[in-house]
């Protein structure tokens, strides 16, 4: 099955998102697709939904993505995938105050992760307030910590909002981003919204599908650079419990893993989290197909298949 392009769109407040959803919505039916958006607003009402009139929407209210509300996204995405065939491309603009990384935990679900494909994480910066938002004395810790999670994990970053400030400032604000952004994620300045299509949807994230006993050597060379990957491993029996976890650690550029596993020498189904070196395991009806989905950057997917196969029995 053919998964379906995801473009997310983060960044604070204020910040120009709306502004380049327009844009991109616009662009995507000039080519005569049918865009979907998902709006994640704070309120009990999505003020912005007249803007988007034509366009299939699943409005998320009460709530942000990154909270409360993220079993929500999942459930509602499958729903709306399983009911929309006609869709080509969906946007998801997350509230100004969302984690994006938590968009992609979402999306990298193992029931959603074989629908759905991350092109880009395009994180907006609003470039008059910046500097404003990293002072210890004119903002708040939650603020500054939100902004670097938002950059962070952004494989593309818009400086929006040039008009407003002068050629030092800029610079100040992009030294600033540069020390904090991922290291191949480019920065594109821009004044309301206006960058090229070209940046916008450039594929800037990975996501496949590795089969662990696939033998045979059609394994595709990406000359592309994808910043940012989701793989997802199928094809495991059962798996040595310690091997595990001491493979898992050795995977150093792993942001976060999860999947569904069979230990050796024990029957049972386990849902498994893995984040800043910790597994957790909780034990869960059997139904689900084994698999193992990392998330994390430049990740050597013919590496990791590799040393899978040396300890993980594997099916078929
Ligand atoms: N001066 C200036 N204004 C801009 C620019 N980009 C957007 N704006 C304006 O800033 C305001 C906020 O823009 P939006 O695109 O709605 O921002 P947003 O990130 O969606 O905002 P939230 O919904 O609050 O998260 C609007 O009034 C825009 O017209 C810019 O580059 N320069």
């Amino acid at each position: 099955m053919s998964r379906i392009p995801v473009y997310l769109l983060t960044g604070f407040l204020g910040s120009g998102k709306t502004t380049v959803l327009k844009k991109m919505v616009r662009s995507i039916k000039d080519k005569g697709k049918q865009p979907a958006l998902i709006m994640n607003e704070l309120g009990s009402e999505n003020v912005e939904k007249e803007l988007f009139e034509d366009e299939a929407m699943i409005e998320l209210l009460n709530g942000c993505i990154c909270c409360t509300i993220q079993d929500d996204l999942r459930n509602e995405l499958i729903q709306f995938l399983k009911q929309n065939h006609d869709i080509d491309v969906l946007l998801i603009e997350g509230t100004g105050i969302a984690n994006p990384a938590e968009i992609v935990e979402s999306l990298t679900h193992p029931e959603l992760i074989d629908q759905v494909s991350i092109q880009t994480i395009i994180g907006m910066v609003d470039a008059s307030r910046y500097l404003e938002y990293q002072s210890l004395f004119q903002s708040s810790k939650e603020i500054r910590t939100m902004l670097k999670q938002q950059i962070t994990s952004s494989t593309l970053l818009v400086v929006n909002k040039t008009d407003l400030i002068d050629e030092k400032k800029l610079k100040k604000v992009i030294t600033k981003i540069e020390d904090v952004k991922m290291k191949d994620a480019p920065i594109v300045k821009a004044k309301y919204g206006d960058v090229s299509e070209k940046a916008l949807f450039e594929k800037r994230f990975l996501t496949e599908t590795v089969p662990v006993n696939n033998h045979s050597s059609h394994h595709h060379h990406h000359h592309h650079t994808h910043p940012f990957q989701a793989i997802k491993l199928e094809g495991i029996e059962v798996i040595d419990k310690k091997s595990f976890e001491e493979w898992l650690k050795e995977q150093g550029s792993i942001l976060r893993a999860k999947g569904y596993i069979v230990f050796k020498g024990d029957r049972q189904l386990y849902s498994f989290q893995y984040a800043t070196n910790q597994l957790e395991l909780h034990s869960i009806e059997s139904g689900k197909k084994t698999c193992i989905i990392l998330i994390g950057t430049s990740l050597d997917q013919e590496k990791i298949r590799r040393s899978l196969t040396k300890f993980a029995k594997q099916i078929g």
